[in-house]
């Protein structure tokens, strides 16, 4: 709680309990900001909020009506005044903690879960992304990849409380666009890729990449940016601009550190790892060329962290595989089952790419579809990658909203010439039927859905069990009672 003149230059002193951007959420003796919207407009709002108990309103556009007993505050732009006031409501709490900021097309949920790991055996650490909220005790899903300003700030104040000490928060180039991280102080940035995405929303890929290197403005001055130098355009974009550290990470070019002799398997990867001068062969267990990327950026936060390279060292033994992205499933037939994320186009094309190159006898089958309402550009692109990897595709339901799945796909099977496709809308009958044609070699890789546990459908979000337990549950079901092989028989 604080009272109003704390939070403004004004006379009274009545107190303020809560603080809200969105009218539904308004309760008694709160402030309630009126967010210009790219759809609907906050300032519509005003009287449901003071109906709800605001007694204060920040605004920015002229009013024609303004309640007695309510202080109106103008400002030029009211979600700059947002940040502002909610960083200083909560006590500050970003400066409080080790903020490490994740930002990029792909590997933001990899990276920031995989740091958050790793420094969970040092520290109290705290996650907020695509996968959820985690500190402590609690254990929340996120409505966003990057939560909007005030529910951010909230559970960053509520971290304090439960002594987290630091935080991988994923942002992604909405929640920069949108200033949903302003107020926020990071201690170290860290920079993916960038794909051609969102360009719905950011117009061009100039405007897409200015989001993303906002986030590197955002950096305290002793604080790091650690970049991927393999990221040409992005590299020479935000080097020059910044006022921080600047650490490195590639595969292609020189940097900071670097992985060399990369060899992918089915269930890790091994590559020589160099750190400036030093060189030490690593073993860790995640999938794919892309992920040896994320392994970097995780590795290069550990430095700016300042760790002795014989920590370092231990903390890269305590590096895992992330729920539901590149995942592996455990089970003892002998063929392999990967569920992967993949929003983008590109990760298709790089998750199809690692399946080619380890394998060395038997199909790809591959298990997907497309969202519904969104990227409809996506479809042709997973189409042609799918006919150009896979043996065997089954197209299905993802998140098909309002559209009809059976049109979704076969928007993508007009792509695909040579494998043989079939539809089948149900994605759990889907995957049975992956499971169900699997021979020994054979790779099947489930793709979209990740760690997600629902179904985005007409009537909103439906209860789904998710890719790795309906797999899973089709393996036993299916090979129930034959003999078991072991993995290292399929290769
Ligand atoms: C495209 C986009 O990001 N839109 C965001 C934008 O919406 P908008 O400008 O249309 O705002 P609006 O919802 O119409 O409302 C304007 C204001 O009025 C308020 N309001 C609204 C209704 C009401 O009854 N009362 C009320 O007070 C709202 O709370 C808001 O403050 O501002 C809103 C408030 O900040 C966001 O909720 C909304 O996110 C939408 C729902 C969304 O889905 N965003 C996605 C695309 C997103 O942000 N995704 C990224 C990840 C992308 C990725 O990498 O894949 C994310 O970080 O999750």
């Amino acid at each position: 709680m604080k009272k109003i003149n704390e939070l403004f230059d004004v006379e009274e002193d009545f107190k303020i309990v809560s603080i809200h951007s969105d009218s539904r959420y308004v309760g008694k003796d709160s402030i309630f900001f009126c967010v210009d919207g790219l759809s609907v407009d906050g300032h519509k709002y005003i009287e449901d909020a003071v109906f709800q108990g605001a007694k204060c309103i920040v605004y920015s556009k002229p009013l024609a009506f303004k309640h007695r007993h309510v202080l109106y505050i103008k400002v030029d732009n009211v979600l700059d005044e947002l940040n502002r006031v909610a960083d200083l409501f909560y006590d500050h709490p970003s400066y409080k903690m080790t903020m490490i900021g994740v930002t990029g097309s792909s590997g933001k949920t990899a990276v920031a879960l995989m740091i958050k790991e790793v420094l969970s055996h040092y520290l109290k650490m705290g996650y907020i992304g695509t996968n959820n909220i985690e500190y402590a005790d609690v254990v929340e899903q996120c409505p966003y990849t990057t939560p909007e300003t005030i529910f951010l700030q909230r559970h960053l104040n509520d971290m304090i409380k439960k002594d987290v000490k630091g935080v991988t928060l994923e942002v992604s180039s909405h929640g920069l666009a949108l200033k949903r991280v302003d107020s926020v102080h990071f201690d170290i940035a860290i920079f993916t890729n960038v794909y051609e995405e969102h360009l719905d929303f950011h117009g061009t890929m100039e405007n897409l990449m200015a989001s993303k290197a906002k986030l590197f403005s955002l950096v305290d001055e002793k604080g790091y940016a650690i970049l991927n130098t393999d990221e040409v355009r992005f590299f020479n974009l935000v080097k020059d601009t910044l006022h921080c550290h600047l650490l490195t990470y590639g595969i292609e070019h020189k940097a900071d550190v670097m992985a060399r002799n990369i060899q992918l398997f089915i269930d890790h990867s091994e590559f020589d790892l160099q750190i400036h001068d030093e060189i030490r062969h690593i073993s860790v267990p995640v999938l794919g060329r892309f992920n040896i990327s994320n392994v970097l950026a995780v590795i290069t936060s550990l430095l700016a962290l300042e760790m002795p390279m014989s920590q370092v060292i231990e903390s890269i033994g305590y590096i895992q595989g992330v729920d539901g992205r590149m995942e592996l499933l455990k089970h003892s037939q002998p063929f392999h089952v990967i569920v992967d994320y993949c929003q983008h186009a590109k990760s298709y094309e790089k998750v199809f790419e690692f399946a080619r190159s380890i394998k060395t006898s038997g199909r790809i089958i591959a298990v997907f579809g497309a969202p519904g309402k969104k990227n409809y550009n996506k479809r042709e692109k997973i189409g042609k990658l799918a006919n150009q990897y896979c043996d065997q595709v089954i197209l299905t339901a993802e998140d098909n909203r309002d559209e009809d799945i059976h049109d979704i796909c076969l928007e993508i099977q007009e792509y695909i010439e040579t494998p043989v496709s079939v539809i089948i809308e149900d994605r759990r009958i889907a995957i049975e039927q992956a499971i169900e044609i699997a021979n020994r070699g054979d790779i099947i890789l489930i793709l979209g859905k990740g760690h997600e546990q629902f179904m985005a459908s007409s009537i909103g979000n439906e209860p789904y069990p998710g890719d790795k337990y309906v797999a899973l549950e089709a393996i036993n079901k299916i090979f129930e009672g034959e003999d078991e092989y072991e993995l290292q028989q399929v290769y």
